[in-house]
């Protein structure tokens, strides 16, 4: 994925707003990169233009050296879980599989492969008003990884959650994204999940975001991580602290 000189604004003449940019980036294949910055400085601008929601007003974004389609070129998962309330949990998950062109027959497989993904093994028959929030999330995260797009996005998709259920989403997420290799860009006002998660964090200016800070996150990664070991590790409290003190001298400056 490949961000060129981007910028974007709303509005026109005197109401125009910049929201975003100039921003560059170059995002590898596999790579799990954490947007962080304070409120309005661009962050879901920056994920709406790269899923291809919207167009930026200036440079170019390509993903797998094209244009973004919207729909295709990336699985989206929101802040709130966006699903059909009145159909059960395998009922929203067939729908992803036939937007996503998964052919019928392969259905079957599929939706237990995706459930035990994200630990649902169990609840396809439930409905929605039926589950937690946290699990309502988690159907979101498979519906978003059914068509087998290379990219994921996530637009803080844990901030209505409480703490512990939020822990062990972001175990999950870090684990999935391990396991499928897919390229990852993930929102967040947090320096806590993004230090947990990303492979690489880019922290954001004030509106309109500019890259503040571009840290590479070595922290161990895939297989037989004990996740709440290296929460408490030196190391990652050490970036903790390094990112927070970044994320609020960006939105200072
Ligand atoms: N549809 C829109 N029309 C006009 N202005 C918008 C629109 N969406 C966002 N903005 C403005 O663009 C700027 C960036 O907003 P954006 O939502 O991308 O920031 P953010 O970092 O994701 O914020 P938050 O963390 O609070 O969700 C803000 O000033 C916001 O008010």
């Amino acid at each position: 994925m490949q961000l060129d000189d981007v910028r974007h604004e709303y509005g026109r003449g005197r109401e125009t707003v910049a929201a975003v940019g100039p921003v560059d980036l170059r995002v590898p294949a596999g790579e799990f990169l954490v947007l962080v910055g304070a409120s309005g400085c661009g962050k879901s601008t920056l994920l709406r233009l790269i899923a291809g929601f919207e167009q930026p007003t200036h440079g170019s974004v390509r993903v797998s050296g094209a244009p973004p389609r919207p729909g295709t070129s990336a699985g989206v998962v929101f802040q709130t879980p966006r699903l059909f309330p009145w159909r059960t949990v395998r009922g929203n998950l067939d729908l992803a599989l036939r937007y996503a062109g998964v052919p019928r027959a392969r259905w079957p497989e599929r939706r237990a492969e995706l459930l035990a993904r994200v630990g649902l093994e169990g609840t396809e028959r439930r409905h929605v008003w039926e589950i937690s929030g946290g699990q309502q999330q988690r159907v979101a995260l498979a519906r978003a990884l059914a068509a087998e797009n290379p990219l994921l996005l996530l637009d803080e998709p844990f901030a209505a959650l409480d703490a512990l259920t939020r822990e062990r989403l972001q175990d999950d997420v870090r684990e999935v994204a391990a396991q499928t290799g897919r390229t990852t860009v993930f929102v967040t006002h947090s320096a806590d999940e993004a230090v947990f998660l990303g492979s690489r964090i880019v922290v954001l200016t004030r509106s309109p975001g500019t890259v503040a800070l571009d840290l590479p996150i070595g922290l161990p990664r895939g297989g037989g991580v004990d996740a709440d070991q290296l929460r408490e590790s030196a190391e990652f409290n050490a970036l903790r602290t390094e990112v927070a003190h970044a994320v609020k001298s960006a939105a200072a400056a």
